[in-house]
């Protein structure tokens, strides 16, 4: 597993080390690490009562709530039930942060995410949300057209936002007639805008842009938006939004937040789905003794 080594650096060291999950036996293991509140942590209570009637065949999940750092791990034994939860997260967020604020800022991911958001545009939430609070980003996206195969923005568009009512212009895709580069330095710019006009906040810990919930997913080998284990964007600690020309994954031309963005957000769900995936997330939650690997306490945050 080392060469799945996400060599994240930050100053806050011990993040994951509190939980404990045996994540090994499930034959599906949906992993759901999420920052908690007092609304969402009774959600969370619901979904496990939930769940417990749903399967009589496997037991709820786990849910491990630590309340010093302020992180949720969800351990749940289908997709299904995982994008159960997730909707009713999601929606609690959206109902929070439209009151609060009258916006709601949701990044995403591209990946098997969108999938799990499938709930959300089922009743009883796709008619309770107050969809045109939303304004929608990317975590990181492919620099191809917006119609192409790999694009980040058309897996979005074609499986959830053309099924729900948010403003057209409340969607922020990149530019895709511009180079890797001039895509990432663009949508920082626009993203600079957006802070400067009040509908995404600043962080005044960090001095990095506040979003109210990334929505994430993490690949097979431990990646995080395109930050890959082992390169060296993740020490990238002054832009917004970089660019990736050599992605280990294709393709290879690529813009994502950076590691400090990710971390500034009021609230971000790591959605991690699959066994194949157990490992790597077994690593990250730090039970993985014998990984010297991508380590929450190292820095996913
Ligand atoms: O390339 C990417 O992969 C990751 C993980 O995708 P998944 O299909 O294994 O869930 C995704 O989060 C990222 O946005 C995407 O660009």
């Amino acid at each position: 597993m080392a060469t799945s080594s996400l060599t994240f650096s930050t100053s806050l060291p011990k993040f994951c080390r509190p939980y404990s999950i045996s994540i090994t036996s499930p034959p599906q293991v949906s992993v759901y690490s999420k920052k908690l509140d007092s609304s969402i942590s009774s959600a969370l209570k619901i979904s496990r009562r939930r769940t417990a009637r749903a399967s009589s065949m496997a037991s709820s999940g786990i849910t491990t709530i630590d309340q010093n750092n302020k992180k949720v791990v969800e351990v749940l034994y289908t997709e299904e039930d995982l994008a159960v939860s997730l909707a009713k997260y999601t929606s609690d967020l959206s109902d929070k942060f439209a009151k609060e604020r009258g916006a709601f800022t949701v990044v995403v991911s591209g990946g098997s995410l969108i999938k799990s958001l499938r709930k959300l545009v089922e009743a009883p939430y796709v008619d309770s949300i107050d969809w045109s609070k939303w304004h929608v980003f990317w975590v990181d996206e492919r620099v191809v057209p917006k119609d192409h195969p790999d694009s980040n923005y058309k897996l979005a568009l074609d499986g959830f936002l053309s099924k729900v009512p948010i403003p057209p212009g409340n969607v922020y895709a990149i530019n895709d007639a511009l180079s890797a580069e001039g895509a990432a330095d663009a949508y920082e710019t626009c993203l600079k805008h957006l802070v400067h006009t009040g509908v995404i906040n600043l962080s005044s810990l960090s001095g990095f842009p506040k979003f109210d919930l990334m929505l994430v997913g993490m690949g097979p080998d431990g990646h995080v938006a395109s930050l890959f284990p082992g390169h060296p964007l993740l020490k990238e600690n002054q832009k917004w939004v970089a660019h990736i020309t050599d992605s280990p994954k294709p393709p290879p031309e690529r813009i994502t937040f950076t590691l400090p963005v990710i971390n500034s957000s009021a609230y971000i769900a790591l959605v991690v789905c699959g066994a194949g995936k157990a490992s790597v997330v077994q690593t990250a939650l730090g039970t993985n003794q014998n990984s010297e690997v991508f380590s929450c306490s190292n820095g996913f945050t």
